[in-house]
């Protein structure tokens, strides 16, 4: 595929963070445009999108068209999702509005997709599809699961501002097609966003690394939303820690009885966490926000998953439970 024109949609934490990248890459000949909302869209019409790195001297300050009407922008080569899974739903037609004969979408995403099951041919759940993640099907009918590239971040973002972001753990991107091939449009889309400096790594098995990436987040973001604590505080609890352990297990389970193969003991992922350093995840920063929380993809999928494949899960179903709840609170303000 040839990509001259690239919209990331939901130019949030990760979302502001790749747009401000690819635009500031001056060998880059794609156009870039952003769908943003708000105050956050205000400020980077009128000051340009900004991004905080720790090792960078001064912050990235780039200017690129912005809107929140994606109708008035052009079809694209390539969308770039930067939005949570509860939020793509209500997304659908603006995106199916960008789309045109070959367009892909990279869905950057934290927990279970919408899309999971789309070529999954290993498993028995083939082209299942889920009203929780996707209500009325309107992601599979409007944007269609085959146009997807599944995306895994390893990643530590927050907008700190309106109109600014700061990148504190700067990690791998994981990339793959729901069908494992290694295609040439994946092979594309990554040479574009590796030309930008981020860190690509495309893989046949997205499955294995979305279910290696959930054993941590359906413990740390619910965890950190209920405790306030941020990553290394979590770790240096011994209690939490354990309930960290738990979950993950449970994920392992439920993912392995699904065929799923994970590139990380828990062990493992218990240690690379203690690395990732003082991050207030992505659910944190939403209950501080008075956002929604992203609780389905990443803690009522697991219980769900479990279900389907008659895994116990009562750890997370508890925390499943405590989470519904705060968010509820939150939602209502108190
Ligand atoms: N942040 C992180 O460190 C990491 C996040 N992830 C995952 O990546 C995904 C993206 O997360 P993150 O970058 O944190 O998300 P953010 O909440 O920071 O960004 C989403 C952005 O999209 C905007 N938005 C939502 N709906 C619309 C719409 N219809 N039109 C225009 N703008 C819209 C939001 O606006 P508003 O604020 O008004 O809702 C927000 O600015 C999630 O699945 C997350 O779990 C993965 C690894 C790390
Ligand atoms: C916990 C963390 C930072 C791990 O990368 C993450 O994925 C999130 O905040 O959602």
């Amino acid at each position: 595929m040839s990509i001259k024109s690239i919209c990331i949609y939901g130019a949030g934490a990760l979302g502001g963070a790749i747009a401000a990248k690819l635009a500031s890459q001056a060998a880059n000949d794609a156009t870039i445009s952003v769908i943003a909302r708000g105050a956050h869209l205000d400020a980077i019409r009128d000051n340009g999108l900004s991004l905080r790195e720790a090792d960078a001297e001064r912050p990235l300050n780039v200017r690129l068209a912005a809107t929140d009407d994606p109708m008035t922008l052009p079809p694209q080569d390539l969308i770039i999702t930067g939005l949570k899974g509860h939020q793509l739903a209500p997304a659908a037609e603006g995106i199916a509005g960008l789309l045109k004969e070959g367009t892909r979408v990279v869905m950057i995403l934290n927990g279970i997709p919408w899309w999971y099951f789309h070529r999954d041919t290993q498993s028995r759940h083939a082209e299942l599809q889920f009203d929780e993640l996707d209500p009325g099907g309107r992601l599979w009918r409007l944007i269609g699961p085959e146009r997807v590239i599944g995306c895994v971040a390893y990643q530590g973002a927050e907008v700190i501002n309106p109109g600014e972001i700061q990148l504190s753990h700067n990690g791998r991107f994981v990339l793959g097609e729901p069908s494992g091939d290694i295609s040439p449009d994946l092979e594309a889309i990554a040479a574009v966003l590796t030309g930008a400096g981020l860190s690509i790594t495309t893989t046949a098995d997205i499955r294995g690394e979305i279910w290696s990436k959930l054993m941590g987040n359906a413990a740390f973001n619910p965890i950190s939303a209920l405790t306030k604590a941020l990553m290394t505080d979590i770790m240096a609890d011994p209690a939490l820690s354990a309930t960290v352990g738990k979950v993950m297990s449970e994920v392992r389970v439920v993912g392995e009885a699904l065929g799923a193969r994970f590139s990380m003991t828990v062990e493992q992922r218990l240690e690379q966490s203690r690395h990732i350093g003082g991050v207030r995840t992505s659910m944190l920063q939403d209950l501080i926000g008075g956002k929604a929380l992203e609780i389905t993809p990443l803690v009522g999928m697991v219980v769900a998953l479990g279900r389907l494949s008659a895994v116990p899960t009562p750890v997370s179903e508890t925390i499943l439970a405590l989470v519904t709840q705060l968010d509820r609170e939150n939602q209502r303000g108190s």
